[in-house]
């Protein structure tokens, strides 16, 4: 590490702060293990992160030592065992850290702590006693972030013990069920050691715990209980708050939310950590790769969401998955390893014309892409279909619904399943193994907010990630956005009308849009461009041929090289006064931008039809 020249630029920003190299070189050997090596995130700001994190430490071991003496701690050599209330042990060790820390404060080793707590009626706090063998540990850097957490954990009355915990001092996510989820994996676990020391931190989240209520349903998409979005408050996953050594800025509407170096009461906290390695990783480790935020020369947090890689029912949209609905014929049954490499293609392939939308190198076709991209920018009037009753008129108006504005016909991508004989490495299998790509939110400097780059070259055809958010029929969201009040920010349905001319009248529980307001990925992120967008929308069959529900991925339309911004094309009409949500003022920056085009155009039809069949603002 010494030969590093950043590593001296560390000590130098350290050293001007009073701390000694020796002290600061644990740390940042530590934050490097986290970061994967990633100096981006620790130079921030002038190694804001080390400072942080320095401190963080020096305070918690302060905290540590000070209430000790509440618990009965057995003390050995650079471990120290804690004991609670005389039934189990909790191994309790910080490698590396202590050595030249002294102070640091006790982190539990091993099995996570935090998925055997409970709370119980009186809200105190119940520890299996089990818990505490094999704990697989979570340092105060998190490098050892547990895998899975058990949301809902059950109370077993016999096998526990109890620690005491005043009202409103930890970060709890409470459900209904009296089971909880704390928001700060990191901190919870240090909180563990001693709860007099813990601050006044407010509870995160009343109500519902929306995750408790999540369905793992058969296929890939989850049910969400119909009453869990209601009145929910999600803790946001993202947007930690500083530590109050640090003001820093105040709350930013067009970002996402307060930042500065107290809790949303104002209490004291120093969830700096947690915010740093949510940061390292918004996906929280639900996706095959990290993905970072950065928010260079500014203190933003993004808005509030809920990470999630899969669509999510929300309540009545119907979604039909079942083996039985996928015919022999829309399925391989007979093929066996790789579809792509077989001389003659499959089943699945014939939806893309006898051939598969994919190379063998994973890309997508070039005259695939390129049919896709020029239905999408120069749309015939004959790629258009008028439903007869239109669902999303049906949904502004019931009783006098007007007429079908039109819906844009699609290419579909139709990928190999679970009814299909070849195996899961099969080349026809590539959105539904998700986001391999090295992607980072960041603040954009336009003034569009927060918007998604990738951190390497990109060639032609690559996917890079899905649309995720919750299946929604358009009734629902209808109605949401008039329950909104109308100064949230972010909203972003799509409506999934790609087929929806095939068919007869649509029910309303057919019509569907995705929504990655509250719960999403990290397409939520991505800015729209009214010309040339680098990404194209495309939508996907997978585990329905019943195309009421299907996927819509992003594929490069070019080649994209790293730290380029990504985009696509929203499909606003900028004309539209009656859209039911807002339309931004565009910073696309597009020399072909349809809100400057409008705004020197009155005569726009010519946008009119280029916008018909999509409509995400
Ligand atoms: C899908 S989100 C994209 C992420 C968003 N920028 C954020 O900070 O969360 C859509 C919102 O981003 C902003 N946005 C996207 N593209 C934009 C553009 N070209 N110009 C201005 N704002 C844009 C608008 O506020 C829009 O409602």
């Amino acid at each position: 590490m010494a030969a590093d020249p950043r590593v001296f630029k560390a000590f130098g920003a350290t050293r001007a702060l009073g701390i000694p190299d020796e002290e600061v070189k644990p740390v940042l050997k530590k934050l490097l293990k986290v970061y994967d090596n990633n100096w981006e995130l620790i130079e921030e700001d002038n190694f804001r992160t080390l400072v942080d994190a320095y401190f963080e430490l020096k305070e918690n071991s302060k905290d540590a030592m000070q209430h000790n003496s509440r618990q009965t701690v057995a003390m050995k050599k650079n471990e120290m065992p804690l004991k609670i209330s005389g039934q189990g042990t909790m191994e309790l060790s910080q490698p590396g850290l202590r050595d030249s820390l002294p102070n640091t404060p006790l982190i539990g080793k091993g099995k996570d702590p935090i998925s055997s707590l409970e709370v119980t009626e009186d809200r105190s706090i119940a520890v299996n006693s089990s818990s505490s063998e094999g704990m697989d540990g979570c340092d105060p850097l998190c490098n050892t972030r547990p895998k899975k957490r058990a949301f809902g954990t059950q109370t077993n009355g016999t096998s526990r013990q109890t620690v005491a915990m005043k009202k409103n001092e930890i970060p709890l996510k409470i459900s209904g069920q009296g089971t909880m989820e704390l928001s700060q994996p990191c901190l919870r676990d240090s909180r563990t050691v001693g709860t007099s020391q813990l601050p006044n931190t407010p509870l995160i989240g009343k109500g519902k715990d929306p995750i408790s209520s999540l369905v793992v349903t058969e296929d890939r998409s989850i049910a969400v209980n119909s009453s869990s979005s209601e009145g929910m408050d999600v803790c946001d996953p993202l947007c930690i708050t500083r530590p109050k050594k640090r003001a820093f800025g105040t709350h930013n509407s067009k970002t996402g939310s307060n930042c500065n170096g107290s809790d949303r009461s104002g209490h004291k906290n120093s969830h700096n950590l947690v915010h740093n390695e949510r940061r390292h990783d918004i996906t929280k480790g639900a996706e095959k790769v990290k993905i970072s935020l950065v928010s260079e020369n500014s203190n933003e947090c993004p808005p509030k969401f809920n990470y999630i890689p899969h669509n999510i029912i929300y309540e009545k949209a119907n979604v039909n998955i079942s083996l039985a609905r996928i015919a022999d014929e829309d399925c391989c049954l007979g093929c066996s390893g790789d579809c792509l490499s077989s001389s003659i293609p499959c089943a699945c392939a014939r939806e893309t014309g006898g051939e598969f939308a994919y190379t063998p190198h994973g890309l997508l076709k070039e005259e695939f892409l390129s049919a896709c991209m020029s239905m999408r920018q120069e749309p015939q009037e004959r790629h258009f279909v008028y439903c007869q009753d239109c669902p999303l008129e049906r949904s502004k108006d019931d009783y006098m619904p007007e007429r079908c504005k039109g819906h844009l016909v699609r290419k579909f991508i139709k990928e190999c399943w679970r009814k299909c004989g070849c195996d899961t490495s099969c080349g026809n299998r590539i959105v539904q193994r998700g986001i391999t790509c090295k992607l980072q939110v960041f603040l954009t400097p336009e003034g569009k907010g927060w918007g998604v780059r990738t951190l390497e070259d990109l060639p032609k055809g690559t996917f890079v990630c899905e649309y995720i958010g919750e299946v929604l029929t358009n009734m629902e969201l209808y109605e949401r956005i008039l329950q909104s009040s109308g100064n949230e920010r972010h909203t972003y349905p799509v409506t999934l009308d790609a087929d929806w001319g095939s068919e007869g009248v649509l029910r309303d529980e057919e019509a569907l849009c995705l929504d990655a307001t509250c719960h999403g990925n990290v397409a939520r992120f991505i800015n729209h461009r009214c010309f040339d967008a680098n990404l194209v929308d495309i939508p996907v069959e997978v585990e329905t041929p019943d195309r009421h529900y299907y996927h819509l991925a992003f594929f490069t339309t070019r080649k994209v090289s790293a730290f380029e911004e990504l985009s696509w094309d929203y499909g606003i009409d900028f004309n539209d006064q009656n859209h039911p949500i807002k339309a931004f003022h565009c910073c696309c920056g597009s020399a072909f931008c349809r809100e400057m085009k409008q705004k020197r155009s009155t005569h726009s039809f010519v946008e009119k039809d280029y916008t018909k069949g999509k409509n995400l603002r």
